[in-house]
């Protein structure tokens, strides 16, 4: 199956510069996409609640911050970039009173329309443009002058636009110097909920721990252990990045790539992967938002556990420590958010 995939050349930057957006949330997305969008040349505003302790970041980058309610008035594109557990309340109080007749709502992940929390009228266009790669990146992508693929999709079309618009969106915050696919938002709520929960980060955190803790377990020092499973991997995988799986196997030498052949099925064994194809299972069927979205409801306790538990994995103190002497390592994630 071929993909359409857009580059800075087929989109029209005056469609986007010629809309009022209002970007809802100011955290990892909505930082990147609000600052890039300005540069751009695009009338930004943000919404956030009164007490949200993301207003003073957006203030001190001089950005106008209202209410999510008066953003989304004031705009003819609304850029929904909060939570996407809080999402359907915002939406509910304070988009929906809002929305005019050939206003956009945009999102930067599907979740909320996938699994049909969100249900926007027939005379306003949906769509999506999601960046393949945290906000922070993306801002500092966009700075160098580079930048992270992204996805667009459109649910809704009644201004017949909605797909130029989101383009246009995509190459303001980058998006359309790396390449823009166009997806629908199935395909992308699917495959983006897939690849963080068994590779981007599930798996890879979990790989990353457990061969730390057999290396030490086995009386290997914890620095030995760290900069073998966890500093090295992102060198590994920048090879990866530039050349694939095959420009990686160039560099190693023909011992680790012995190794990496005969091992690597080994370790991510046919039982992985029928475990991974239950996790694509669950995401397609919903049972992931539901528990997703219960934990929410439910005060988010189990949630804290896991978090505080993955905090005091004795990996993290070693890495702080050795972090700490590598200054070009441990640089702040943004200047701004
Ligand atoms: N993180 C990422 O890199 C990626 C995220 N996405 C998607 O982007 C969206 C945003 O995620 P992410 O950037 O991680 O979110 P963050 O958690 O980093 O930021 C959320 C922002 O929303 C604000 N917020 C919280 N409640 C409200 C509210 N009621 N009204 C308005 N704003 C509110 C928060 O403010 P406060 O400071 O007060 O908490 C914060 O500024 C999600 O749909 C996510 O799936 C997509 C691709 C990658
Ligand atoms: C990999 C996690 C992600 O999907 C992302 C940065 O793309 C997210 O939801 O944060
Ligand atoms: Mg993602
Ligand atoms: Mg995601």
């Amino acid at each position: 199956m071929s993909v359409e995939i857009f580059y800075d050349d087929d989109a029209d930057l005056s469609i986007i510069q010629g809309r009022k957006v209002a970007v809802i949330g100011y955290g990892s997305q909505g930082h990147a996409h609000a600052l890039s969008l300005r540069d751009s040349g695009v009338d930004v505003r943000i919404g956030l609640p009164e007490g949200s302790k993301s207003r003073a970041k957006a203030e001190e980058e001089g950005l106008r911050v209202l209410t999510p309610a008066e953003a989304s008035a004031e705009a003819d594109l609304i850029m929904i970039l909060a939570p996407d557990t809080k999402q359907r309340h915002i939406y509910t109080e304070d988009i929906e009173p809002n929305l005019k007749d050939g206003d956009a709502i945009f999102f930067g992940h599907g979740f909320n329309i996938r699994y049909e929390l969100i249900k926007a009228p027939a005379n306003v266009d949906v769509a999506m443009v999601a960046p393949k790669g945290p906000g922070h990146l993306v801002r500092r992508q966009f700075v160098d002058g580079k930048g992270v693929p992204c996805l667009i999709a459109v649910e809704q079309d009644p201004s017949g636009n909605a797909q130029a618009l989101a383009l246009a969106y995509a190459a303001a915050i980058g998006g359309a110097r790396a390449g823009v696919i166009k997806t629908t938002f199935k395909e992308e709520t699917e495959t983006d909920l897939f690849g963080e929960q068994a590779v981007l980060c599930g798996g890879t955190s979990a790989l990353v721990q457990t061969g730390f803790e057999v290396l030490t377990e086995a009386g290997y020092a914890p620095e030995i252990a760290y900069f073998e499973v966890l500093h090295e991997l992102k060198l590994i995988v920048d090879l990866m990045y530039e050349g694939g799986i095959d420009r990686m196997r160039y560099s190693i030498s023909d011992t680790a790539e012995y190794g990496d052949l005969t091992r690597g099925p080994r370790v991510v064994t046919p039982a992985v992967k029928e475990e991974m194809r239950k996790i694509l299972g669950e995401i397609q069927d919903g049972t992931f938002a539901r528990e997703w979205v219960g934990e929410d409801e439910e005060g988010r306790s189990n949630f804290r556990k896991l978090q505080e538990a993955g905090a005091q994995h004795p990996i993290e103190e070693t890495g702080k420590k050795l972090r700490g002497l590598m200054s070009w390592v441990d640089r702040p994630i943004t200047e701004t958010a």
